[in-house]
């Protein structure tokens, strides 16, 4: 049930994202402004009828419009525009640090230059935590269902910007494609001093999240929600403190969960897992961060200690220093305590 004081206490906390895909932030009014503007045919007549389209039974359903959409992303503006406007709309929702993904693969096979998105991308981050005031990192993303070594030929155009992008990730389609196909080059970014994480247990078997851990040997678990199936998983989890990065609204959207009342986010809390909430794709899945946050807490009726906890949880789960992380911790407490 919607409870106005605990909407208000979502609103004020200060949080981190560590789940997004910039490319899935790309709100159906910008693919028309881009599609204009760069001349790019595209199958919808208006912004209403590209959101029509969102209607998603399975992951790959979702995977097959994001990468079409992808196609309107052309110059380092566009770049920068479609980063910017997301930072204004985290900012919005008090989001103090974000860690986004971007699919280099999904625009070097469309002729873009990685420069290009890289250069776009880092300029908006960098006008955001000057304006805004909100910290980031860069995260690669590997496409797993193209093979780990496209993912090398990825790490290798990656190589000469290394100071400029803190991490790799594994995301698109899981299942047929576990983590194991990818370790060795998982293996050469955790050399290259890269920040190692992957989608794990969206479709996938506990299983995957397993390979996550041992062979890519991730820092933290994207998604992660079939790891509750594997009670002897869980217990690793908590035991190792990892951190998923749940996304609930697009775990409903792409059929994840059957109703928005299944997340497993108070389970996981419940059984000690550190877990976080995220929007993963907003522009696809019908919100930001702040109505994920909104939307499980109503579902699940959250207690203001939970919704504190999941924030807490987004910036221990970080990248950030630890110093950093205690002064948010301690910007947190003073929020809660009004
Ligand atoms: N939820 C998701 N799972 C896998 N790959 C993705 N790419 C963008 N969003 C994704
Ligand atoms: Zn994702």
């Amino acid at each position: 049930m919607p409870n106005p004081s605990r909407d208000a206490l979502i609103a004020r906390l200060p949080k981190a994202e560590l789940h997004l895909h910039i490319e899935g932030s790309l709100e159906p009014e910008m693919l028309f402004a881009l599609a204009q503007r760069n001349g790019v045919a595209i199958p919808f007549a208006s912004a209403e009828a590209v959101r029509a389209a969102y209607d998603f039974s399975n992951l790959q359903d979702f995977l097959d419009i994001y990468y079409q959409g992808m196609a309107v992303l052309q110059t380092e503006q566009d770049f920068y525009d479609l980063t910017w406007a997301y930072l204004e709309r985290a900012a919005a929702d008090t989001v103090r640090h974000v860690e986004i993904f971007f699919d280099p693969q999904g625009h070097t096979e469309r002729g873009i230059a990685f420069e290009t998105v890289l250069d776009g991308i880092e300029r908006a981050l960098q006008a955001g935590e000057e304006r805004l005031g909100i910290s980031y990192r860069l995260i690669i993303c590997f496409l797993r269902h193209l093979s780990e070594e496209d993912a090398f030929a990825t790490l290798a155009q990656a190589m000469p910007h290394l100071a400029r992008i803190h991490g790799v990730g594994l995301d698109s389609s899981e299942l047929g494609h576990p983590p194991a196909k990818f370790a060795q080059v998982f293996a050469r970014a955790r050399e290259m001093g890269l920040h190692v994480t992957a989608h794990a247990g969206e479709e996938g078997p506990p299983e995957y999240v397993h390979e996550a851990l041992d062979l890519l040997q991730v820092e933290r678990i994207d998604h992660g929600n079939r790891a509750l199936e594997d009670p002897a998983l869980v217990a690793r989890l908590v035991g190792e403190g990892m951190t998923l990065t749940v996304c609930p609204l697009s775990n409903l959207r792409l059929c994840v969960i059957d109703r928005i009342e299944s997340s497993p986010v108070q389970r996981m809390l419940d059984l000690g897992l550190k877990v976080t909430i995220n929007a993963d794709d907003p522009a696809y899945f019908g919100g930001y961060v702040n109505d994920n946050f909104r939307a499980v807490a109503d579902a699940l009726d959250l207690s203001p200690d939970a919704i504190v906890r999941l924030a807490e949880n987004s910036f221990t789960g970080s990248f950030l220093p630890m110093a950093d992380q205690i002064a948010h911790l301690a910007e947190i407490a003073e929020v809660a305590g009004d």
